[in-house]
């Protein structure tokens, strides 16, 4: 199959390159120029494993503008407040054929998938699979080959003959495929799984394994489960998973699967970056308010996290105007 990846960042690289492993096809689409530019520079990404091994692995990688390829099916990994941004910039190259695959974390980003697929183009699920990038083309992929496993789903809830193709492929690639036909009550688990363990491990610097130890994880996560999933219900969805099924997959996913990883928000927050807290945590509140239900500890959590931004942009001020004296001194 020939796939393009639209953001070769950590995880739009781990897809692409497994795939590209598995024998497919496959191009990138990145806007961040120094990311393209040093993948041209070094002609590849540097890739390791568990931070060893650090190699470089050729690719094909492209500004949105001048991409002129045509694959069966993109795969979208972008941050979900880049993405309105890099679909505009990709819409010329898009054709109805083709169909967009995503397993990116939060909210928000299927709406705006679909102002440019239609519906029965458009594939989502999620990804309990922990990447890191480094830095500009430097990818560390976190766990052994094959740990990970994900879910997905059609928009429409009709499997065809593409969704099929596409999940060979990802068993091909070792990402441990699931394909279900419950759409919200797939992705939402992902929401919720991310409302627990990313916010708190990034309030909190800890890595997953450090807060799944803590003898009080389990009462907060439950809170913050309990919040969410009657969210949920009062919204009509579905979920794939029990609460203590959910409970459960927080503590496996923490302490055996990931136990060193710093989840992608804490990954944003180190970086002195936006997280993507108000598509999680504030995903739910908002769908709470929707039936005029107050997901108190999802709001505080909101805030909790907006709060540790606005520090970090301070912190990154006093460090800027430090290296500025230094350099006039000098
Ligand atoms: N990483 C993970 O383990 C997982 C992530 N996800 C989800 O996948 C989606 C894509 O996330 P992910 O692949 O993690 O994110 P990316 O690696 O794509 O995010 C990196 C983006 O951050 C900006 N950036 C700026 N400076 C740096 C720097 N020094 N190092 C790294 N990035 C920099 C760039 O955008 P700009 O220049 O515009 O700021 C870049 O495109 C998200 O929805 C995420 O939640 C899902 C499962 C696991
Ligand atoms: C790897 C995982 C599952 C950890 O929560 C993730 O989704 C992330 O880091 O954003």
């Amino acid at each position: 199959m020939k796939f393009t990846v639209v953001g070769a960042g950590a995880m739009g690289l781990r897809y692409g390159l497994l795939l590209q492993d598995a024998g497919n096809e496959v191009d990138f689409v990145d806007g961040w120029e120094k990311n393209v530019e040093t993948m041209h520079e070094q002609g590849g990404v540097y890739v390791s494993r568990d931070h060893e091994n650090k190699h470089l692995v050729p690719l094909n990688v492209y500004y949105p503008e001048g991409y002129t390829g045509d694959p069966d099916c993109y795969v979208f990994f972008l941050k979900q407040m880049q993405l309105a941004d890099m679909l505009e910039r990709c819409a010329h190259f898009f054709k109805p054929n083709q169909y967009a695959f995503t397993c990116m974390n939060g909210m928000g980003h299927v709406e705006k998938l679909l102002k440019y697929f239609k519906p029965e183009k458009v594939v989502a699920g999620t990804a309990l699979v922990a990447t890191v990038l480094n830095g500009a083309g430097d990818v560390d992929f976190i766990g052994k080959r094959g740990a990970g496993s994900m879910k997905l789903a059609n928009y429409t809830e009709k499997t065809d003959e593409f969704t099929h193709k596409l999940v060979e492929q990802l068993k091909k690639a070792q990402f441990n495929p699931e394909l279900t036909t419950n759409f919200r009550g797939t992705l939402m688990v992902k929401v919720v799984f991310n409302s627990v363990v990313n916010t708190l491990c990034t309030m909190f610097e800890m890595t997953m394994g450090e807060y799944a130890d803590y003898e009080g994880a389990d009462e907060m996560s439950r809170q913050l489960i309990d919040e969410a999933y009657d969210v949920c219900e009062r919204d009509g969805v579905q979920m794939i998973t029990t609460r203590q099924e959910e409970l459960d997959s927080v503590n496996y996913v923490s302490k055996v699967a990931n136990p060193l990883h710093y989840p992608s928000m804490y990954q944003d927050m180190h970086n002195y970056r936006p997280t993507e807290v108000d598509y999680i945590n504030g995903y739910l509140v908002k769908l709470g308010q929707k039936h005029g239900y107050n997901a108190k500890t999802h709001a505080f959590l909101t805030h909790e996290v907006h709060l540790a931004e606005r520090g970090k942009q301070r912190e990154l001020k006093r460090l800027q105007a430090a290296k500025e004296a230094t350099a006039v001194k000098a």
